[in-house]
Protein backbone atom coordinates (compact mmCIF):
# COMPACT_ATOMS: atom_id res chain seq x y z
CA UNK A 1 0.00 0.00 0.00
CA UNK A 2 0.92 3.36 -0.74
CA UNK A 3 2.15 5.19 2.33
CA UNK A 4 1.20 8.86 2.95
CA UNK A 5 2.56 10.03 6.25
CA UNK A 6 5.71 7.19 7.72
CA UNK A 7 7.68 8.00 11.03
CA UNK A 8 11.33 6.23 11.45
CA UNK A 9 12.67 6.37 14.94
CA UNK A 10 11.65 9.11 16.13
CA UNK A 11 12.48 10.86 19.39
CA UNK A 12 11.52 13.92 21.26
CA UNK A 13 11.11 15.19 24.78
CA UNK A 14 11.25 18.08 27.32
CA UNK A 15 14.06 19.60 27.60
CA UNK A 16 16.94 16.87 29.07
CA UNK A 17 13.84 14.32 29.71
CA UNK A 18 13.53 11.78 27.09
CA UNK A 19 9.60 10.89 26.37
CA UNK A 20 9.35 9.10 22.54
CA UNK A 21 12.40 6.43 22.30
CA UNK A 22 11.81 5.59 18.82
CA UNK A 23 8.97 5.71 17.23
CA UNK A 24 7.90 3.93 13.84
CA UNK A 25 5.16 3.75 11.87
CA UNK A 26 3.28 4.09 8.49
CA UNK A 27 0.01 5.88 7.71
CA UNK A 28 -1.82 5.19 4.46
CA UNK A 29 -4.30 7.48 2.44
CA UNK A 30 -7.36 7.30 4.10
CA UNK A 31 -6.47 4.85 6.79
CA UNK A 32 -7.75 5.48 10.20
CA UNK A 33 -4.89 4.46 12.39
CA UNK A 34 -5.48 4.13 16.20
CA UNK A 35 -2.69 4.36 18.85
CA UNK A 36 -3.51 3.23 22.37
CA UNK A 37 -2.02 4.06 26.14
CA UNK A 38 -2.69 4.71 29.12
CA UNK A 39 -1.93 7.90 31.03
CA UNK A 40 1.60 9.42 30.84
CA UNK A 41 2.52 6.84 28.25
CA UNK A 42 3.31 9.50 25.36
CA UNK A 43 0.46 9.95 23.19
CA UNK A 44 0.51 13.52 23.53
CA UNK A 45 3.85 13.76 22.77
CA UNK A 46 3.69 12.14 19.77
CA UNK A 47 1.06 14.13 18.58
CA UNK A 48 2.97 17.40 19.23
CA UNK A 49 5.98 16.16 17.80
CA UNK A 50 3.92 15.33 14.62
CA UNK A 51 2.72 18.61 14.53
CA UNK A 52 6.17 20.25 15.05
CA UNK A 53 5.62 22.18 18.26
CA UNK A 54 8.13 19.55 19.94
CA UNK A 55 11.17 19.19 17.98
CA UNK A 56 11.97 15.74 17.10
CA UNK A 57 15.51 15.04 18.50
CA UNK A 58 16.31 12.46 16.26
CA UNK A 59 14.13 10.58 13.38
CA UNK A 60 12.65 11.60 10.53
CA UNK A 61 8.70 12.30 9.79
CA UNK A 62 8.11 12.15 5.43
CA UNK A 63 4.71 12.91 3.84
CA UNK A 64 4.12 11.70 0.63
CA UNK A 65 7.83 10.98 0.82
CA UNK A 66 9.13 14.63 1.51
CA UNK A 67 10.91 15.08 4.92
CA UNK A 68 8.93 17.52 6.89
CA UNK A 69 10.75 15.99 10.32
CA UNK A 70 11.82 19.92 10.98
CA UNK A 71 8.93 21.90 9.63
CA UNK A 72 6.80 24.45 12.09
CA UNK A 73 3.84 23.98 12.65
CA UNK A 74 2.01 26.07 10.16
CA UNK A 75 4.21 24.90 7.62
CA UNK A 76 2.43 21.05 8.22
CA UNK A 77 -1.05 22.77 8.28
CA UNK A 78 -0.43 24.27 5.14
CA UNK A 79 0.97 20.17 3.74
CA UNK A 80 -2.43 19.21 4.91
CA UNK A 81 -1.97 18.11 8.22
CA UNK A 82 -5.13 19.09 10.71
CA UNK A 83 -4.52 19.09 14.35
CA UNK A 84 -7.39 18.57 17.05
CA UNK A 85 -5.62 19.06 20.17
CA UNK A 86 -6.38 17.21 23.79
CA UNK A 87 -9.14 19.80 25.69
CA UNK A 88 -10.33 20.85 22.21
CA UNK A 89 -8.99 24.72 22.83
CA UNK A 90 -11.73 26.41 21.28
CA UNK A 91 -12.67 29.87 21.19
CA UNK A 92 -15.07 30.33 24.30
CA UNK A 93 -16.06 33.87 23.34
CA UNK A 94 -16.84 33.21 19.38
CA UNK A 95 -19.74 31.38 18.34
CA UNK A 96 -20.21 28.20 17.04
CA UNK A 97 -19.86 29.79 13.19
CA UNK A 98 -17.18 32.06 13.92
CA UNK A 99 -15.19 29.60 15.74
CA UNK A 100 -15.45 27.53 12.19
CA UNK A 101 -14.70 30.52 10.74
CA UNK A 102 -11.06 30.83 12.36
CA UNK A 103 -10.79 27.39 10.69
CA UNK A 104 -10.48 29.38 7.05
CA UNK A 105 -8.30 32.24 8.92
CA UNK A 106 -5.10 31.18 6.70
CA UNK A 107 -6.88 31.05 3.73
CA UNK A 108 -6.73 34.33 1.36
CA UNK A 109 -10.67 34.22 1.30
CA UNK A 110 -13.57 32.96 3.04
CA UNK A 111 -15.11 30.19 1.66
CA UNK A 112 -18.53 29.07 2.61
CA UNK A 113 -19.30 26.49 0.63
CA UNK A 114 -16.56 24.32 2.71
CA UNK A 115 -17.87 25.38 5.98
CA UNK A 116 -21.21 24.66 4.34
CA UNK A 117 -20.23 21.42 3.30
CA UNK A 118 -18.56 20.64 6.76
CA UNK A 119 -21.66 21.25 8.73
CA UNK A 120 -23.45 18.73 6.56
CA UNK A 121 -21.95 16.18 8.62
CA UNK A 122 -22.75 18.04 11.56
CA UNK A 123 -26.79 18.57 12.06
CA UNK A 124 -26.18 19.44 15.62
CA UNK A 125 -23.58 22.08 15.37
CA UNK A 126 -26.10 23.68 12.42
CA UNK A 127 -28.76 23.95 15.08
CA UNK A 128 -25.74 25.73 17.35
CA UNK A 129 -24.56 28.53 15.08
CA UNK A 130 -24.83 31.44 17.11
CA UNK A 131 -23.98 30.13 20.57
CA UNK A 132 -21.15 30.78 22.32
CA UNK A 133 -18.55 28.35 22.16
CA UNK A 134 -17.87 28.49 25.63
CA UNK A 135 -21.81 27.66 26.54
CA UNK A 136 -21.07 24.20 24.35
CA UNK A 137 -21.46 20.64 26.64
CA UNK A 138 -17.69 19.27 26.28
CA UNK A 139 -19.06 16.80 23.70
CA UNK A 140 -20.51 19.86 21.56
CA UNK A 141 -17.24 21.28 21.53
CA UNK A 142 -15.44 18.08 20.54
CA UNK A 143 -17.51 18.08 17.76
CA UNK A 144 -16.51 21.75 17.00
CA UNK A 145 -13.27 20.91 16.94
CA UNK A 146 -13.08 18.55 14.24
CA UNK A 147 -15.78 20.39 12.13
CA UNK A 148 -13.12 23.55 12.46
CA UNK A 149 -10.01 21.54 11.77
CA UNK A 150 -12.18 19.95 8.62
CA UNK A 151 -12.82 23.39 7.76
CA UNK A 152 -8.90 23.71 7.44
CA UNK A 153 -9.79 21.01 4.54
CA UNK A 154 -6.85 18.42 5.79
CA UNK A 155 -5.73 15.62 4.29
CA UNK A 156 -4.57 14.00 8.12
CA UNK A 157 -6.71 14.34 10.97
CA UNK A 158 -4.36 14.24 14.44
CA UNK A 159 -6.91 13.47 17.19
CA UNK A 160 -5.74 13.80 20.63
CA UNK A 161 -7.76 12.04 23.27
CA UNK A 162 -11.36 12.87 21.94
CA UNK A 163 -13.55 10.99 24.53
CA UNK A 164 -11.70 12.97 27.46
CA UNK A 165 -14.38 14.15 29.95
CA UNK A 166 -17.45 13.10 27.46
CA UNK A 167 -20.67 12.04 28.22
CA UNK A 168 -21.74 8.56 26.92
CA UNK A 169 -25.08 9.65 24.50
CA UNK A 170 -22.41 12.16 22.43
CA UNK A 171 -19.79 10.09 22.39
CA UNK A 172 -22.24 7.84 20.52
CA UNK A 173 -22.53 10.76 18.45
CA UNK A 174 -18.94 11.60 17.67
CA UNK A 175 -18.28 8.13 17.14
CA UNK A 176 -21.10 7.87 14.10
CA UNK A 177 -19.87 11.24 12.30
CA UNK A 178 -16.45 10.50 12.39
CA UNK A 179 -17.39 6.80 10.90
CA UNK A 180 -19.03 8.77 8.22
CA UNK A 181 -16.31 10.99 7.62
CA UNK A 182 -14.02 7.75 6.91
CA UNK A 183 -16.79 6.51 4.62
CA UNK A 184 -17.75 9.91 2.56
CA UNK A 185 -13.94 11.59 2.61
CA UNK A 186 -10.57 10.22 1.76
CA UNK A 187 -9.05 11.90 5.30
CA UNK A 188 -6.73 9.82 6.98
CA UNK A 189 -6.30 9.79 10.61
CA UNK A 190 -4.30 8.94 13.42
CA UNK A 191 -6.68 8.59 17.02
CA UNK A 192 -4.65 8.37 20.05
CA UNK A 193 -6.59 7.47 22.91
CA UNK A 194 -6.86 5.32 26.39
CA UNK A 195 -10.54 4.26 25.54
CA UNK A 196 -10.32 1.11 23.83
CA UNK A 197 -14.05 0.49 22.89
CA UNK A 198 -14.09 3.84 20.65
CA UNK A 199 -10.62 2.85 19.01
CA UNK A 200 -11.70 -0.72 18.12
CA UNK A 201 -15.30 1.13 16.67
CA UNK A 202 -13.18 3.34 14.47
CA UNK A 203 -9.50 1.95 13.28
CA UNK A 204 -8.36 -0.07 10.59
CA UNK A 205 -5.23 -0.83 12.75
CA UNK A 206 -4.40 -0.66 16.26
CA UNK A 207 -0.86 0.29 17.60
CA UNK A 208 -0.20 0.37 21.42
CA UNK A 209 2.42 2.79 22.93
CA UNK A 210 4.21 2.24 26.35
CA UNK A 211 6.61 4.63 27.76
CA UNK A 212 7.45 6.06 24.44
CA UNK A 213 7.36 3.13 22.20
CA UNK A 214 5.32 1.07 20.15
CA UNK A 215 5.07 -2.48 21.19
CA UNK A 216 2.49 -3.55 19.27
CA UNK A 217 0.46 -3.95 16.94
CA UNK A 218 -3.52 -5.59 16.86
CA UNK A 219 -3.91 -6.85 13.23
CA UNK A 220 -7.29 -5.89 11.46
CA UNK A 221 -8.29 -9.50 11.74
CA UNK A 222 -8.13 -9.02 15.47
CA UNK A 223 -10.19 -5.75 15.37
CA UNK A 224 -12.38 -7.69 14.98
CA UNK A 225 -12.50 -9.63 18.32
CA UNK A 226 -12.73 -6.56 21.10
CA UNK A 227 -12.40 -9.18 23.95
CA UNK A 228 -9.05 -10.86 22.45
CA UNK A 229 -7.76 -7.41 21.93
CA UNK A 230 -8.47 -6.43 25.41
CA UNK A 231 -6.61 -9.69 26.61
CA UNK A 232 -4.26 -8.79 24.19
CA UNK A 233 -3.35 -5.88 25.51
CA UNK A 234 -4.11 -6.19 29.19
CA UNK A 235 -6.88 -3.34 29.05
CA UNK A 236 -9.84 -4.24 29.56
CA UNK A 237 -12.73 -1.03 28.63
N1 LIG B 1 5.81 19.92 29.56
C1 LIG B 1 6.33 18.79 30.05
N2 LIG B 1 7.51 18.79 30.71
C2 LIG B 1 8.04 17.64 31.19
N3 LIG B 1 7.45 16.43 31.10
C3 LIG B 1 6.27 16.36 30.49
C4 LIG B 1 5.63 17.54 29.93
N4 LIG B 1 4.46 17.15 29.36
C5 LIG B 1 4.37 15.81 29.57
N5 LIG B 1 5.45 15.34 30.22
C6 LIG B 1 5.71 13.93 30.60
O1 LIG B 1 5.81 13.18 29.40
C7 LIG B 1 5.25 11.89 29.58
C8 LIG B 1 4.26 11.63 28.48
O2 LIG B 1 3.19 12.56 28.58
P1 LIG B 1 2.03 12.65 27.48
O3 LIG B 1 1.21 13.86 27.82
O4 LIG B 1 2.60 12.55 26.13
O5 LIG B 1 1.21 11.34 27.81
P2 LIG B 1 -0.20 10.86 27.29
O6 LIG B 1 -0.02 9.46 26.89
O7 LIG B 1 -0.74 11.82 26.30
O8 LIG B 1 -1.05 10.89 28.60
P3 LIG B 1 -2.40 11.66 28.99
O9 LIG B 1 -3.45 10.69 28.69
O10 LIG B 1 -2.23 11.91 30.45
O11 LIG B 1 -2.45 12.92 28.17
C9 LIG B 1 4.67 11.88 30.98
O12 LIG B 1 5.57 11.23 31.82
C10 LIG B 1 4.55 13.34 31.34
O13 LIG B 1 4.69 13.52 32.72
Amino acid sequence: MAELLSVQGLRSGYGRIPILMGIDFTLAPGEFLGILGHNGMGKTTLIRSLMGYLPATAGRITLDGRDITGAKPAQKAAAGIGYVPQGRQIFPDLSVFENLRMGQAGKSREDKAVIDQVLSLFPRLTRLLDRRGGALSGGEQQLLALARCLCTQPRIILLDEPTEGIQPNILDEIVETLQDLRRQSGIAMILVEQNLEFLTALSDRLLIIQKGVITDEVSPEMMADPERIADFVGMHA
